[in-house]
């Protein structure tokens, strides 16, 4: 049975180390860092995961702007937006939650961020930065999932990883972080023949593909550490439910370890976001970066046979 990673308390942990950086710039400089959050519309998981980084900003010891904006906001009203947090000296951080109204063209909207505050690393100048293998900032879920594993399996040089979707959002620039931790990287994605045959190659094997349960046991090699990036609401009737790209029963009696969907990689990027907000705070007030993770937390022994979190 594989040993579950546990994000949440990663995520506890990478928080804390983020809080006292926070405490230090504040007592020892005066200096606040500041994340700005803009949610268009009232998409209910937008509203939980907007209203989460406000209050995780808040628990460290940051200031938060929350920019609520009606549905029908026009695309000039979001980037007008957007200019003014750009020129704000008290904002370092800056994110506009996704996805947008069909009406918005979020390329236009990533592309309005201010390099140097845009902490979800999507503008093509973090992009490039990380494709090349220079300083930017780095998109949340990749960190996040990077952090996973070096709990897990401390350094990664030399692992071949897979990663299974190629989203903007997390399978390129995850790609890339692997490949800046000497990882041998393999990108499967739904144009890949036989994905199976390519996943069960990995010693490490990241789900990106937005598909329910689509990675079970005959895709994962024996003794593999697997990172399940995938969320998906199911209802039936009354009860809801969330589950990842992993079918968990299967491949947890088949892999070293594995993250749980919720409790994996989800709380982990909220906490990346406010390291990467700490990050673009110091590097704005001209000051070294902060260590790059949280306190190593000890993977856990033993094989607990239920899920972590439900
Ligand atoms: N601008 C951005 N938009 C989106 C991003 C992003 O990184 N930047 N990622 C996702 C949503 N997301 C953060 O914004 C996010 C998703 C899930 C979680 C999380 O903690 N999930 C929990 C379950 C929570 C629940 O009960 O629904 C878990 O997995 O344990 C955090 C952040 C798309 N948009
Ligand atoms: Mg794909």
């Amino acid at each position: 049975m594989a040993t579950w990673i546990d994000g949440k308390a990663q995520a506890d942990a990478l928080r804390e180390t983020v809080a006292d950086a926070v405490g230090r710039l504040v007592d020892q400089r005066g200096l606040l860092p500041g994340l700005a959050v803009i949610l268009v519309g009232d998409d209910p998981a937008s509203q939980v995961y907007v209203r989460r980084k406000g209050q995780h900003a808040r628990e460290v010891g940051m200031r938060s702007f929350e920019h609520a904006l009606p549905t029908a906001t026009s695309q000039a009203m979001l980037l007008e937006r957007i200019a003014g947090l750009n020129r704000d000296p008290r904002v370092h951080g800056i994110l506009v939650q996704l996805p947008l109204p069909a009406h918005i063209d979020p390329e236009a909207v990533i592309h309005a961020i201010d390099p140097a505050k845009d902490v979800d690393g999507f503008h093509p100048l973090n992009a490039g930065a990380l494709a090349v293998g220079g300083e930017g900032l780095v998109p949340c879920t990749p960190l996040g999932c990077v952090q996973l594993l070096k709990s897990q399996l401390g350094e990664l040089a030399g692992q071949h990883a897979v990663v299974l979707g190629r989203s903007r959002i997390v399978g390129r620039p995850l790609a890339s972080l692997l490949l800046r931790e000497d990882c041998t990287v393999t990108v499967a994605h739904s144009r890949t023949p036989d994905p199976a045959t390519i996943c069960r190659q990995g010693d490490i094997l990241v789900a990106a593909a937005g598909r329910p349960g689509l990675v079970r046991d005959d895709w994962v090699k024996p003794g593999a550490t697997v990172i399940d990036v995938g969320i998906t609401r199911l209802e039936d009737g009354d009860s809801r439910r969330l589950v990842g790209d992993v079918d968990a029963v299967s491949v947890s009696r088949v892999a070293g370890a594995l993250t749980p969907v919720p409790g994996g990689v989800g709380p982990m990027t909220i906490a990346c976001l406010l390291h990467n907000t700490l990050v673009a705070a110091c590097r704005q007030l001209g000051l070294p970066d902060p260590p790059p993770s949280a306190r190593a937390i000890a993977p856990r022994d033993g094989l607990p046979l239920t899920h972590p979190h439900g």
